[in-house]
């Protein structure tokens, strides 16, 4: 069984992997050496699985390891059961998904939590699902939300203070992101926090009672009118490390994206906020683009880590600024550009930790336009899919640099007219993506947090997709969607090894050791956004073949 204090210390075991991040702070960092610049050309497949079926689409799944077995998540809600060592299959489980659902952004998975004897993920239609590890029996199931209404899941669930902590996706249909707290073995609700100003949330007693939280008081202060019942500020989850007892989660774009309807600041979208685990209050949020007008959804991951003086933490935001936080207070410590082209903001002031915006480069209030039907038209970078998406980063803390996969793109916006109706796209806005330049879209980024500079870089044609993965041997793993995983230094950047791995990837490599011998796995399987919304970019790599599979590496002996 999975107890608390094995997900509490899972960065430090390597030889399982018991939580989304590789440990609370998500640092994607494992100590393992066995596999480096000397050894690592004896890499080799042990064995690959494929998901089968006729529903491939984007992979985004980060394996889990525990007891010998890989649990890991595929494309349209399904979950398989391996066996680490020769990858049988020991079961799987398929959700039942209604013809209804609405994932923004493809079918996809980003994997599962372990507690207990139980495999916990979320679904399309918005489900929790909790399955017995060793049978894949179903032992519970709830409801999170209204699929009609546009609620989606998408981000592994989390484990915290013997809680798990799950968000909701939706935004671009007028959700109201929130952050929910259960009972891990049972699903019953403990809170639910709302993360748009003016919602307070819910606890829960023994029996199921609700009780409101606080009193709101702030209802609507930083938005306009009833805006805030539809705000948006989806969870899409993605991330939290609960350091002093606090999870953080990453909030997307208000809604609708036209930002002339919302006067203010919106909060809390496109922030980090910090949840207290054990009453579900917000103690801090950090607003990274105040009444967003480009689809900055800032869910991005909140990676924290010990800089030697305090524990910070590091996001690389959609809206293409590097951000460092104080963990414990949100203060803003550096705020730097990790991508070449930004156009909305000449820069973050420390001072007061607001973007210096560009006003002329926010898409116009279309009631100003011509005919009143569509605002100025602005060429915006980064593109609404972001310097970075949702594809987690890695810290060394051995080179005391992130590793993060960034893109160079930009889009043409506009605003529209909208008025929200359940269930329908909640936009107000019109779009192309495209390419800045000719060259490369991709680029994995080693960065100093603390100087903001980039020490090194290796480009990549199509937009980088997938998690990054970093290790004790010196190394730094992550996918390309023309398909290969690989590895390079990690101080310099060189490529050490690459394999095709038959299709794109888009998630996150995991390690771990088994009997002296380390291995190393990824998801492979093109998709997400960017097939689908990616404009000229998805033209430029309409290319590139979907699939739906798992390999695993060792050293050959
Ligand atoms: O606002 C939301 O609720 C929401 C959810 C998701 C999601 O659940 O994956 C994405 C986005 N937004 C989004 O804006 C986005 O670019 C995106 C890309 C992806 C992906 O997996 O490729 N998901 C999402």
């Amino acid at each position: 069984v999975v107890t608390d204090k094995m997900i509490e210390d899972d960065a430090k075991t390597p030889g399982d992997i018991v939580s989304w991040g590789i440990g609370q702070q998500g640092q994607r960092y494992s100590p393992l050496k066995q596999i480096n610049a000397q050894t690592i050309n004896k890499l080799v497949p042990v064995w690959s699985f494929s998901f089968g079926g006729e529903k491939q689409r984007g992979q985004e799944s980060q394996p889990l390891i525990h007891d010998g077995k890989m649990f890991v998540t595929a494309s349209y809600s399904r979950i398989f059961a391996l066996d680490a060592k020769t990858g049988a299959k020991l079961w799987k489980y398929e959700h039942r998904l209604p013809d209804g659902i609405m994932p923004c952004c493809d079918v996809i998975n980003r994997g599962a939590a372990l507690y207990d004897n139980l495999v916990i993920f979320a679904t399309l239609d918005a489900q929790l699902v909790a399955l017995d590890q060793k049978t894949g029996d179903v032992v519970w199931k709830e409801k999170i939300d209204d699929y009609a209404a546009g609620y989606s899941a998408s981000a592994a669930p989390l484990i915290a203070g013997g809680l798990l902590l799950t968000g909701v996706s939706g935004g671009e249909f007028g959700v109201v992101g929130r952050v929910e707290a259960r009972n891990p073995k049972t699903g019953a609700l403990v809170w639910v926090r709302p993360v748009v100003e003016g919602h307070m949330g819910y606890t829960f007693d023994k029996d199921g009672n609700k009780k409101e939280n606080g009193i709101s008081g702030t209802a609507g202060k930083s938005w306009p009118g009833d805006l805030w019942k539809t705000g948006g500020a989806a969870t899409a989850g993605r991330h939290l490390q609960p350091e002093d007892g606090l999870a953080y989660f990453g909030t997307g774009n208000p809604a609708p994206w036209n930002s002339h309807l919302r006067k203010g600041d919106n909060l809390f979208s496109c922030s980090t906020v910090a949840i207290d685990v054990k009453t579900g209050q917000i103690v801090w949020h950090y607003q990274n683009t105040p009444n967003d007008g480009w689809d900055f959804d800032g869910v991005n991951e909140f990676v924290t880590y010990d800089d030697g003086a305090q524990i910070l933490g590091g996001k690389a935001d959609r809206n293409g600024f590097f951000y460092v936080n104080d963990a414990k207070t949100g203060k803003l410590v550096n705020a730097f550009p990790f991508v070449k082209k930004v156009t909305w903001a000449t820069g973050i002031d420390l001072k007061t930790g607001r973007p210096n915006f560009v006003p002329e480069n926010r898409p116009g209030d279309p009631t100003a336009g011509a005919d009143g039907k569509k605002g100025n038209v602005v060429y915006a970078a980064p593109s609404f899919l972001g310097g970075k998406n949702q594809m987690p980063m890695a810290y060394s803390p051995d080179t005391k640099l992130f590793y993060v996969p960034a893109n160079e793109w930009g889009m043409e916006i506009w605003n529209e007219p909208i008025t929200y109706k359940k269930g329908a796209a909640y936009l107000g806005a019109g779009f192309t993506i495209k390419t800045n330049s000719d060259g490369p879209i991709g680029a994995l980024r080693a960065i100093d947090p603390k100087s903001g500079k980039i020490v090194w870089e290796a480009t990549n044609n199509a937009p980088l997709w997938g998690g990054v993965l970093t290790t004790g041997g010196n190394l730094v793993w992550w996918g390309t969607p023309e398909g290969f995983l690989q590895a390079a230094d990690a101080k310099t950047g060189k490529i050490v090894w690459k394999f095709q791995t038959g299709s794109g990837v888009v998630a996150p490599p995991v390690t771990w050791e088994d009997k002296g011998e380390q291995y190393v796995a990824v998801v492979s399987g093109w998709g997400g956004a960017v097939p689908l919304w990616g404009g000229d970019v998805a033209k430029k790599v309409n290319y590139l073949e979907q699939g739906g599979s798992v390999w695993v590496f060792k050293l050959m002996k």
